[in-house]
């Protein structure tokens, strides 16, 4: 499994004087504590202050998530790539422990996407905010997917690729998208997630057939979580597979059912989705081509200027 291939120790992670960072709010419950926004400052060297973010490790955490935690940081420490949450350091010389990474204060797309639905306000939908445009749509994808043919190039298989596991730097024009979650290749690279609660636990709605039913997971497996991941987008936010279960749309997928377009996908854009969508694996495109075919559509002024459609009901919860 390619994933292996990540080499070095915990030695090789730098380490930050726990006296340069300063925690400042709280973020969100990480799946481990809490992640909070910081500032880094004093760094020999540096004058400046920086922004960070911080995820921390409650003392009483297991051996076993401590691990896990330190698996992390070697994971996210091997990138370099602008589409992936950078890392900057570690501070393991007391607890609670921290990783410090990139601060991307935009929150996760998935939230971003059902936040800029335009509003319903009675007699017609006014957007009070700058809603998006179709090319705002084609930037987040094309963002991601330039992290995922990072990825894809180094070998590295992420298993979770999701709306909810990216991150913007900000919600205003300008934004970038970042993947800043490995949790699950983590998981699996201490081939213990059947430890987490196993199949019930697995993200079967962005997953491929070969993945839930054989364990077979390669780059190919991303490529088909990044359709859906493109599904989310042009969807403005929705659960795929609205009003199925996870049983339900394994019947489904295996048996051949797809996601349908959402309300005024444009027709490239989804016939990309279904590429993606393949049942023979080595028939979905490559990252690379993704990159590409995206980039093409954003030179495209009728696709790029084209508005939302207005989708004509109050932010449900699908
Ligand atoms: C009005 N809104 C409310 C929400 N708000 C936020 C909400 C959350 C964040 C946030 O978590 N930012 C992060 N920056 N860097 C990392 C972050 C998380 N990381 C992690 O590693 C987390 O584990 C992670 C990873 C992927 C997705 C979520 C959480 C690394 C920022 C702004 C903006 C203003």
């Amino acid at each position: 499994n390619p994933n292996y291939e990540i080499a070095g120790s915990f030695a090789d992670l730098r380490q930050i004087p726990r006296h340069c960072v300063t925690l400042i709010k709280a973020l969100g419950q990480g799946a481990f504590g809490e992640v909070y926004e910081g500032h880094l400052s004093n760094l020999p060297g540096e004058p400046m202050t920086l922004s960070i973010a911080v995820k921390t490790l409650p003392d009483i955490a297991t051996p076993q998530s401590q691990s896990d935690f330190e698996m992390e940081a070697l994971i996210m420490s091997k990138f370099n790539h602008e589409n992936i949450v950078r890392f900057i350091g570690v501070c393991f010389e007391k607890m609670p422990r921290l990783i410090v990474l990139e601060l991307l204060a935009g929150g996760d797309l998935k939230t971003f996407l059902r936040e800029s639905r335009p509003r319903w306000l009675g007699q017609g939908t006014v957007p009070p905010t700058p809603t998006l445009r179709m090319i705002d749509l084609v930037e987040m994808a094309l963002d991601v997917a330039k992290g995922c043919n990072y990825l894809e190039e180094n070998h590295f298989i992420h298993r979770d690729i999701a709306a909810r596991n990216c991150l913007l730097t900000t919600k205003d024009s300008g934004r970038v998208v970042k993947i800043a979650d490995f949790g699950m290749a983590r998981d699996i690279y201490r081939a213990d997630y059947y430890r987490k609660g196993g199949k019930a636990m697995l993200p079967v709605k962005w997953m491929p057939p070969e993945a839930f039913l054989d364990g077979i997971f390669t780059s190919k497996t991303d490529v088909w979580s990044y359709g859906v991941l493109l599904w989310e987008i042009f969807s403005m936010g929705y659960m795929p597979y609205p009003g199925r279960n996870n049983q339900e749309v394994m019947q489904l997928v295996t048996a051949g059912g797809r996601l349908e377009a959402p309300n005024g996908c444009p027709l490239q854009i989804y016939q990309l989705m279904t590429q993606c969508w393949s049942t023979l694996a080595d028939e979905r495109p490559h990252f690379s081509t993704i990159v590409e075919r995206l980039g093409y559509c954003i030179q495209d002024p009728e696709l790029s200027t084209a508005p939302l459609p207005q989708l004509m009901h109050k932010n449900s919860s699908s």
